[in-house]
């Protein structure tokens, strides 16, 4: 699968700061230093204890069809300066007509749980193509996974029971829904209204009526029967246009003629009013008709911690359709993730050992002090799940077998040791070698399997929704102490 909805290059899609660090890196005669990048976020959103990694799909997609083409350089060209000069020389659009990617790329795949400081996305190549892919990629993986690692919550809180994504119509703009259904049904949703992303992502589509249907004839009675005739292979009524349990015998009144014909009433919806009273009356009337399997629909501005509370008051729902809340991820619009530069090519290097130069930025908040090096995430587990997940410097740890130490980063005198013969797994793998795909993407259900076996791994601490338990994420000693070494330095020559 590849980004189906933008067949073409988006290579504008960025900051102007991009572009003019790109001419300024191609103008010093730096654009083609080595660099290494890392995309990681800061903290987990919905005050959570997890997220979901999301959006490599889209990343994969834009870097494939990346490219200048002759309209995005003619604009370029169009742009000045203050003094109304070109901002650009001739020269360097000439040099962006000619790139190709070639940089490597490695990156943890989508449906994994994934923790604050740990590298989604690693970029490593030239300096000049590391910089121009930031923005887009931030923008591609922030929303996708902020949006996974909302439906994975609503997953979590309805079980087993179907949910489905209605939010197309609240979504931000066109992209904003296609992603969104995307991400959701990713996250755990079970089928999506949004009948293009059903096409383009081979997402299951499902759907009801709305009230209008019943609105435009002279009684609902009516209104139900008709649908019942057209479609009666797909009949799921909405019984509170007007009054919502004389809707619900409406409904029962259709699925006696629907049975009659052979065929079923799937389903009721309910859209307003007490949710829990109502699908709880709606329940007896349908079970003393003899609708047992007939389901009960719940849809009207639900979240995660509204479905927790019908659940507790006994809500007789089977069905969870999601909109609004979900596709705009209302109590938290944005994943905060960021893209910094971690190691660059040491020009001077008389050995293997130093030829990188580590990168890192302070911050006086300590949350924003970014980590350097060349990073892999260790995931250490045992048969009941997931222990802890220690960040390393590849270029410290080359020796796989070797028993590590994992710093605490709240508490550097925390430590804890893993054997040799503790199981582990490597999160980031390879997706582009030297700007060739390496990478062969799982199909989109793959990937939604793969969020329900991950968070099955997760302590249900971790998952609670109140004061979730930390899961334990820590540097590897070396890298500690290249960290710390690092700060001491360059607190050192700020201060001169
Ligand atoms: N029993 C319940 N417990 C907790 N929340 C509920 C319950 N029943 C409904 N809700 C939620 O309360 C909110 C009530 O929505 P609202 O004030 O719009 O009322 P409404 O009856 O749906 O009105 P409208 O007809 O305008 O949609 C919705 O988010 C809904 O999901
Ligand atoms: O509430 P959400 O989670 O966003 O789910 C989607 C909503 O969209 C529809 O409402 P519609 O647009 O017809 O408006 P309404 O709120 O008046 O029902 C549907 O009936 C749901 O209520
Ligand atoms: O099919 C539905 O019931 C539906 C679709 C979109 C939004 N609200 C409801």
């Amino acid at each position: 699968m590849t980004n189906k909805l933008y067949d073409t290059s988006l290579s504008l899609l960025t900051d102007l700061y991009q572009v003019t660090m790109a001419y300024g890196y191609w103008k010093s005669k730096t654009a083609e230093k080595e660099a290494v990048f890392n995309l990681y976020f800061r903290k987990n959103p919905f005050n959570g204890g997890f997220t979901i990694a999301c959006g490599l799909a889209n990343v994969i997609g834009y870097i494939d069809h990346f490219g200048f083409s002759k309209k995005d350089l003619r604009y370029l060209r169009t742009l000045k300066g203050n003094d109304n000069k070109p901002m650009f020389e001739e020269a360097f659009l000439d040099y962006l007509a000619n790139l190709t990617l070639t940089c490597s790329i490695e990156a943890i795949p989508e449906g994994t749980v994934v923790f604050p400081n740990e590298p989604l996305i690693r970029v490593r190549g030239p300096i000049l193509q590391c910089q121009l892919l930031e923005t887009p990629l931030l923008n591609l993986i922030n929303f996708e996974s902020l949006i996974a690692t909302k439906a994975a919550r609503l997953r979590l809180v309805a079980d087993t029971d179907t949910l489905l994504e209605f939010g197309l119509r609240r979504a931000q703009g066109v992209d904003g829904g296609m992603t969104a259904s995307r991400a959701a049904y990713i996250g755990g949703c079970d089928a999506t209204s949004n009948v293009l992303a059903g096409k383009l992502y081979d997402i299951p589509v499902k759907g009801t009526h709305a009230h209008s249907w019943v609105m435009s004839f002279d009684d609902e009675q009516q209104a139900f029967d008709t649908y019942a005739e057209v479609l009666p292979n797909n009949v799921t009524l909405l019984v509170d246009t007007y009054d919502t349990l004389q809707g619900v015998r409406h409904a029962i009144e259709t699925g006696r003629k629907l049975e009659q014909q052979g065929h079923k009433l799937a389903a009721i919806r309910l859209d307003s009013g007490d949710l829990a009273y109502l699908s709880i009356e709606a329940r007896k009337l349908l079970d003393e008709a003899g609708f047992e399997k007939t389901s009960i629909v719940a849809s009207n501005d639900l979240d995660e911690t509204i479905i927790t509370s019908l659940k507790q008051q006994g809500a007789k729902i089977d069905i969870w359709g999601v909109g609004t809340k979900l596709v705009t991820a209302f109590d938290q619009p944005a994943l905060g993730g960021v893209y910094k530069l971690a190691a660059l090519q040491n020009e001077t290097a008389e050995d293997s050992a130093s030829r990188w130069s580590y990168k890192m930025k302070l911050s006086e908040q300590a949350i924003k002090v970014s980590t350097p090096g060349i990073q892999q995430v260790r995931r250490f587990r045992d048969e009941r799940g997931f222990l802890a997940d220690m960040i390393f410097n590849t270029e410290e740890m080359s020796d796989e077998k070797q028993p590590a130490t994992m710093i605490d980063p709240m508490d550097f005198t925390k430590r804890r040791r893993f054997t040799v013969s503790q199981q582990y797994e490597d999160l980031l793998v390879p997706i582009f070698q030297e700007g060739k795909r390496v990478y062969e993407l799982p199909d989109i259900h793959a990937v939604r399997a793969r969020v329900q076996t991950q968070l099955a791994g997760l302590h249900p601490g971790v998952k609670r929704f109140v004061n979730p338990h930390t899961y334990p994420v820590g540097l590897e000693q070396s890298l500690h102490q290249l960290k710390t070494e690092l700060i001491l330095k360059l607190r050192e020559s700020a201060s001169h």
